[in-house]
């Protein structure tokens, strides 16, 4: 939790959902909130149903059982306004290819309704250190720089709630930080962000609160630091410490076991 923010009522509500493909349950009965000036990670081994759970925010796919709303607006009863307050992160591969990073943002802005002036998408591109990049195609970034693209894109219009799914996967140190500085500039802004990620370390530094997620139930809900304090004397935890001192990765293998998903 930020220093400097109030924890503020509940932007996402996640209410004992369930998502199946067929007869196999990926999610089961998942609930969490999420309020604004909170960062709130996903963890889980591959397979463990973090983008299924986002999908079904994001209204991509409709939950088996349970409930989801957004602002207080319900996705299957107020999808439209349930959608108009969530920002989500494109892969670089989804922005049309042909366009440039100026068109692009133009575009999206046109699709969310928002004016934007061509000052504005100057400056918008300068805040991310991309002025010199406005006439590029999105491919003729580095994947740092697509990252920047794509949370620009994913809150041109301002949402409350913003979910990244993996968004610095790939990215060196600096491109990181920089991704984490800019998330971490929403939640100082109340929005409340969502984000999944494999890596300890990230969670360890942005995340306020984690959900570990196992075979699509939730495991252990807390901030990474009472994790951590929990664990230091289970066993299971204690017999995969590597150096000595417990960390959020030797809490997150003693709880979800060492085997490798499929
Ligand atoms: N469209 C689908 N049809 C059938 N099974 C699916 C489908 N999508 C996901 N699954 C299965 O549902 C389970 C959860 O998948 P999901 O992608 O939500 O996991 P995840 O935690 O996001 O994994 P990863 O870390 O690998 O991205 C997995 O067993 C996966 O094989």
């Amino acid at each position: 939790m930020s220093n400097q923010v109030t924890r503020q009522a509940p932007i996402l509500e996640v209410d004992h959902l369930n998502v199946k493909y067929g007869t196999f349950t990926a999610v089961r009965g998942i609930s969490f909130e999420v309020a604004g000036g909170e960062i709130f990670g996903l963890l889980g081994p591959n397979g463990a149903g973090k983008t299924s759970t986002l999908s079904a925010i994001e209204g991509l796919l409709k939950p088996t059982a349970g409930a989801i709303s957004v602002c207080g607006f319900d996705i299957a009863a107020k999808p439209l306004h349930a959608r108009a307050n969530m920002g989500v992160q494109l892969q670089a591969t989804s922005f049309q290819q042909e366009l440039t990073i100026t068109e692009i943002v133009r575009l999206y802005a046109r699709i969310y309704g928002v004016a934007i002036t061509e000052d504005e998408i100057r400056e918008k591109l300068a805040s991310i250190n991309l002025a010199d990049a406005a006439r590029k195609k999105i491919a003729q970034l580095s994947g740092g720089q697509q990252q920047r693209v794509s949370l620009l894109i994913s809150t041109i219009h301002n949402p409350r709630l913003i979910l990244l799914d993996e968004p610095t996967t790939g990215l060196d140190p600096q491109s990181r930080r920089y991704l984490w500085q800019r998330i971490e500039q929403f939640r100082d802004l109340g929005h409340a962000v969502v984000i999944t990620t494999h890596s300890m370390e990230e969670a360890e530094a942005v995340c306020d609160r984690i959900a570990i997620i196992d075979h699509g139930s939730i495991i252990a809900i807390d901030s990474p630091a009472a994790l951590i304090e929990r664990n230091l004397n289970n066993p299971a935890v204690l017999e995969v410490v590597r150096k000595g001192k417990v960390t959020l990765e030797d809490v997150f293998i003693g709880l979800t076991g060492s085997a490798i998903r499929s």
